[in-house]
């Protein structure tokens, strides 16, 4: 066991009683040279962030919360680590324009903390230029609020944009007639398909094709403690870095 730190970073969990924030909860709690100074819950007010003196808050909420309690933080100079999934790209440009305003400030969005999601999404984007089609499939527990998911979304981003900087054609499909949603959701050209089923928990493919052969890119979290290292890590990066960072890659040297 190593030693408490002398000056262990003050963090604060939003959502501290949700299925996240509690295994976020017990991480921080864990970590020597972290305090876990506020666990708040939906009916506490976010000035216990700033009675506790929190430096790092977690926001691990709702798509609907997330952005108050972004504003709120990067307004009173707390460095922000975003769990929170269905941000879009309307989003993150709010948050660059605030971030502009507290320049020291740092908001660190992850779509996905898992390590194996990371590389998973770094493997796709090296894949995409080599293949004329690549679809996603997602599948998640049925409490989930968004989708497609964060991590599907920000995976289609990637392979659209490997694509359009390789100068490939547009994927091939002859579809012109079908039921709405058959294709799944077109995200920057890349069609996601989101599955919501019981028993569940965090899982991907990525589907690659060209003629004659196939790759699947697949990564599963079978449980949530699969997300702490990346919460940690994410948490001691953020003070570091201000502005918004966008996943873990960078964090991880990729
Ligand atoms: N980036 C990543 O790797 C991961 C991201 N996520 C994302 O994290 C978020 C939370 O997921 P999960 O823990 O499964 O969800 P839960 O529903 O289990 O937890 C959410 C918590 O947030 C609270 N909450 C909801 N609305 C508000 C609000 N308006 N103000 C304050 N608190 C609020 C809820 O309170 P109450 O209990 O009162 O309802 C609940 O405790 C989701 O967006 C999910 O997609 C999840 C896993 C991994
Ligand atoms: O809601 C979840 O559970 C998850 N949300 C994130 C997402 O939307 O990608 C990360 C992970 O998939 C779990």
């Amino acid at each position: 066991m190593s030693s408490p730190s002398a000056n262990p970073v003050g963090v604060g969990v939003l959502g501290a009683r949700g299925r996240m924030g509690a295994e976020a909860v017990r991480a921080v709690d864990e970590a020597p040279d972290l305090e876990l100074v506020a666990a708040v819950t939906r009916e506490d007010g976010l000035d216990g962030l700033l009675d506790a003196g929190a430096r790092v808050a977690v926001e691990l909420t709702h798509p609907d919360s997330a952005m108050d309690n972004i504003r709120f933080c990067v307004q009173h100079g707390i460095h922000v680590v975003v769990g929170t999934s269905g941000l879009g790209p309307a989003e993150h440009d709010a948050i660059r324009a605030l971030l502009a305003e507290h320049p020291g400030v740092g908001v660190l969005i992850a779509p996905n903390f898992g390590i194996g999601a990371v590389l998973s999404m770094k493997f796709a984007e090296i894949a995409a230029r080599y293949f004329d089609s690549a679809e996603i499939v997602e599948l998640h527990h049925p409490r989930k609020a968004d989708a497609p998911s964060g991590t599907a979304a920000r995976t289609a981003q990637v392979i659209g944009q490997a694509r359009a900087d390789a100068g490939l054609d547009d994927m091939p499909d002859a579809t012109t007639k079908e039921l709405d949603g058959a294709r799944g959701a077109d995200v920057d050209g890349v069609h996601v398909h989101s599955v919501r089923m019981a028993g569940l928990v965090a899982h991907q493919e990525v589907l690659f094709g060209a003629d004659g052969e196939s790759l699947t890119i697949r990564h599963d979290s079978y449980d949530r403690r699969s997300f702490m290292p990346g919460v940690l890590l994410a948490v001691r990066e953020v003070g570091s870095r201000p502005g918004l960072t966008v996943g873990l890659d960078e964090l991880m040297g990729l």
